[in-house]
């Protein structure tokens, strides 16, 4: 497991993190959410070790991470920066020996990456040859070439056509059963709310909210129900304690009272449905941030 722990940062005057706390999960993809500037680069750096904190510690299996015993980390950057003139089977090869593995071994996992990336097809065109969301595919083969422990990703979907969140996510997913903590930020609601098992929230430098996406959910969840009856739902608002808060014929979302609101539903006849609502990952990051 990553721990993040107090981690503190400014920039001059400027606190960017204060004590932000949180861990990443092996075998779990955990979304890293907050709006711009809100301190997720400057969070993923600290943890690489490419940038000092100020307070508070990060450590992997225990262990606080240290220069010495840093583990190996996959890493793509926000700014993506790799050579654009060089052949992309070549590129991703020559950045896994530079990670220390073996060249058959390095070339191995480039072409096994590029086939799961499918970019096998521009494997030995000039990565400036190719599209950006394809040099996108390319960064990311760039981060797993040597199998790291440890993979941390700042906006890996931005800019990835549907097809290609798809197919990169399958990469990502097999490398967390696989049992590597993956750790991402996004600004795609959407994708972190059905990619990740855990979502951690930063807002102005301090941890929003965290936990597994359905613990946050359920936490979030207030006193918000539906009710779908057999005809107009409009009585709802005359149930003493209760707010109507959408009303569509016979469906309406109402906030409190849920018992008072299903007994005078089940006297006025059939219930069809009643749930509880449970907010979208979308509606918690804009109640938290
Ligand atoms: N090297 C630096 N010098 C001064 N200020 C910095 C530096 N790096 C980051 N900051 C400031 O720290 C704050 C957090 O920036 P950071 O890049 O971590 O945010 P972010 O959440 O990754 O944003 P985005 O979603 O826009 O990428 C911003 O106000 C930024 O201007």
């Amino acid at each position: 497991m990553l721990n993040v722990r107090g981690i503190s940062r400014s920039f001059g005057d400027h606190k960017v993190l204060d004590e932000v706390s949180f861990d990443v999960r092996p075998g779990r993809m955990t979304g890293f959410l907050g709006a711009n500037g809100s301190g997720k680069t400057t969070t993923m750096r600290i943890v690489l070790g490419v940038l000092a904190a100020h307070g508070g510690s990060v450590s992997w299996q225990d262990q606080e991470i240290t220069p010495q015993n840093r583990p190996h980390f996959g890493y793509m950057p926000e700014e993506r920066g790799l050579y654009p003139k060089m052949k992309v089977r070549e590129q991703i090869t020559w950045l896994g020996r530079l990670h220390g593995v073996e060249r058959t071994v390095a070339q191995r996992n480039t072409d096994q990456l590029l086939e799961d990336l499918e970019l096998t097809g521009r494997a030995n065109d000039r990565l400036e040859q190719l599209s950006l969301g394809n040099q996108q595919r390319v960064q990311i083969a760039a981060a797993l070439v040597h199998d790291p422990e440890v993979l941390i990703l700042d906006e890996p979907f931005s800019g990835l056509d549907p097809i290609a969140v798809e197919t990169v996510l399958d990469v990502l997913r097999k490398r967390a059963a696989s049992g590597v903590p993956v750790l991402f930020s996004s600004h795609q609601l959407a994708i972190v709310e059905r990619l990740c098992d855990d979502v951690v929230i930063i807002s102005k430098g301090r941890i929003a909210a965290k936990g597994s996406r359905e613990e946050l959910r359920q936490t979030h969840a207030g006193d918000r129900y539906e009710i779908v009856v057999a005809e107009d739902a409009g009585w709802i608002r005359d149930v003493p304690g209760t707010t109507l808060l959408e009303l569509d014929g016979p469906r309406a979302v109402f906030e409190s009272a849920p018992q008072q609101v299903l007994k005078a539903a089940l006297d006025r006849g059939e219930v069809r449905s009643f749930t509880p609502v449970v907010p979208t990952l979308d509606e918690i990051f804009k109640e938290v941030i």
